[in-house]
């Protein structure tokens, strides 16, 4: 395995939950569009990362200037997340090598910290199947009646929310994704294949402000969370330091 690995970042989406005039790694985010902040994240973390980018087609908002790396790729988006990024693996085919490190991660989780994908990849390195950040649920769950009503109270313990990054040796995911896309099965994430080949990914704790942004609130949500960040990290960082 290289010490950097390939990073996919699915970016196709069209942010139909937002509700924008444009998809919403496009809005703007204390001054930069959510994808600028979140390849700045990555960056941070992996320098020397060879990227995959998945795009729209017909994306009319993307702008290069925002790619810190230095060896880097589009790559056509597909109808969902699972096709956009079995579309990236299928790009990299003769470059990647099957025991490569693959960390996938959605452009629109900004406020990842770099210290947790620092501390995803030390994980990795040693770990045959791969994993991903995930959290604890912390609220008590409830499983509706399909009415507006409870059906019954869920036990929580054990429940994670699955977060990005996800990382899978090259190998193992491209064979996981095919699979599932070939029976038909709905994956919306890359565990979730690799799963249903009867693995048992490593659930790695990350920190909770994690946040996809997915409903029009979030994007406020981010924004103070990336401020709260910047904060926290300008008390505790030597003068001069920049990440997060
Ligand atoms: N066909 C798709 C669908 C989603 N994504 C990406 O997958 C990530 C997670 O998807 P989600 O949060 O669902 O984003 P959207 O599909 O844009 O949102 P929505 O489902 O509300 O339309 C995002 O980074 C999104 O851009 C992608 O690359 N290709
Ligand atoms: C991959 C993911 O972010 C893990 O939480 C999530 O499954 C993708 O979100 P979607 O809304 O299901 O596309």
């Amino acid at each position: 395995m290289s010490a950097s690995p390939w990073l996919v970042v699915p970016a196709a989406g069209q942010g139909r939950r937002m509700g924008a005039d444009r998809p919403k790694q496009y809005l703007t985010l204390d001054a930069r569009p959510v994808m600028a902040h979140t390849l700045t994240r990555l960056h941070a973390a992996f320098p020397g990362a060879r990227l995959c980018l998945c795009l729209d087609p017909d994306d009319a908002w993307f702008d290069p200037d925002w790619v810190l790396f230095a060896d880097w790729r589009r790559v056509a988006g597909g109808a969902e997340r699972a096709d956009s990024v079995a579309n990236a693996l299928g790009a990299i085919a003769h470059e990647a090598r099957d025991d490569d490190l693959v960390l996938v991660h959605d452009v629109a989780r900004p406020c990842v910290a770099v210290e947790d994908l620092r501390r995803l990849m030390r994980v990795l390195a040693d770990d045959a199947v791969g994993g991903l950040l995930a959290a604890t649920v912390a609220d008590t769950m409830k499983r509706d009646d399909g009415g507006g009503r409870v059906a019954r109270t869920e036990p929580r313990a054990g429940l994670w929310h699955a977060l990005t990054p996800q990382g899978f040796r090259y190998g193992l995911l491209n064979q996981a994704l095919r699979q599932a896309m070939a029976s038909g099965v709905t994956v919306t994430d890359e565990a979730s294949a690799v799963e249903a080949l009867g693995h048992a990914p490593r659930l790695v704790p990350g920190r909770r402000d994690n946040l996809k942004i997915t409903h029009p609130e979030d994007l406020a949500l981010a924004g103070m969370i990336l401020a709260a960040q910047a904060s926290a990290h300008s008390e505790t960082a030597p003068a001069g330091v920049a990440e997060r």
